[in-house]
């Protein structure tokens, strides 16, 4: 995938009509985690805007697009929704991570083994070479169900902390949180977008240079999110 961007300098093509054709770009976000976690629910929040009355455990993977407008620029989110069964993903854990933009970890607030297990996943990304450069966050999922809680915030936070990732506690179901669930995939593509156009900005003075867009990072080393 090789994503354009509208502040570069390069000669946009245009549509036939002599106005100027601009590639919509699109950043492939996975969401991964134990079954039952809630991944198909927060990626149909976000994009559809409501909660599925019901679900089934996604077999392979199921894909969900939004198109956001970003400081003017309009972006399409791919969301993967993948499925967190081992017997409904094995074929597919190849397409998952090639070629991905960011990752969203989730685990359930209310259920221990979801959080415990979240380093199996995170081994399972950095085994397909996913570049260290590409955003992860983390998400606790079910928020709502405030009397089941197992998973604390201060010990969820240390880990995202331990991984360099931000943390989102929020809840697919409650609509009061439905802008909370926005802000996970908005920030990885604020995230994305602030990235790309500053490695374009980079080339500008290097005619000949390959126009790969790939994430930058900030004098830390972390990844910057303008959000
Ligand atoms: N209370 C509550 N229930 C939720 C929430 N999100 C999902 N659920 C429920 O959790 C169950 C599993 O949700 P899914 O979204 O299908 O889980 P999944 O992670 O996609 O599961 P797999 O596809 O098997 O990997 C369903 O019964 C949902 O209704 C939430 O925020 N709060
Ligand atoms: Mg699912």
């Amino acid at each position: 995938m090789s994503p354009s961007s509208r502040s570069c300098p390069h000669p946009l093509p245009t549509a036939g009509l002599g106005l100027p054709y601009v590639q919509t770009r699109i950043f492939k976000i996975i969401v991964i985690g134990d079954s039952n976690v809630g991944k198909t629910c927060l990626t149909f929040r976000f994009c559809g805007g409501t909660f599925p009355d019901k679900t089934e455990a996604t077999i392979g993977v199921d894909f969900r697009e939004k198109t956001v407008e970003i400081e003017g620029e309009r972006i399409k989110v791919q969301v993967w929704d993948t499925a967190g069964q081992e017997r409904f993903r094995k074929s597919m854990v190849e397409h998952y991570y090639r070629n991905v933009h960011a990752v969203v970890f989730v685990y359930d607030v209310t259920k221990m083994t979801s959080f415990t297990n979240l380093k199996t996943w995170i081994e399972e990304c950095n085994g397909h070479a996913v570049p260290p450069l590409v955003p992860r966050v983390l998400v606790g999922n079910k928020c709502d169900l405030k009397d089941l809680i197992q998973v604390p915030s201060s010990m969820a936070l240390k880990f995202a902390d331990a991984h360099n990732m931000l943390l989102f506690e929020t809840s697919a179901k409650d609509p009061k949180e439905s802008q909370n669930v926005d802000a996970i995939f908005m920030c990885l593509a604020c995230r994305l977008k602030a990235q790309r156009s500053l490695l374009c900005r980079d080339l500008e003075g290097r005619p000949g240079q390959p126009r790969r867009l790939e994430p930058t990072h900030d004098a830390n080393g972390k990844n910057s999110c303008p959000c």
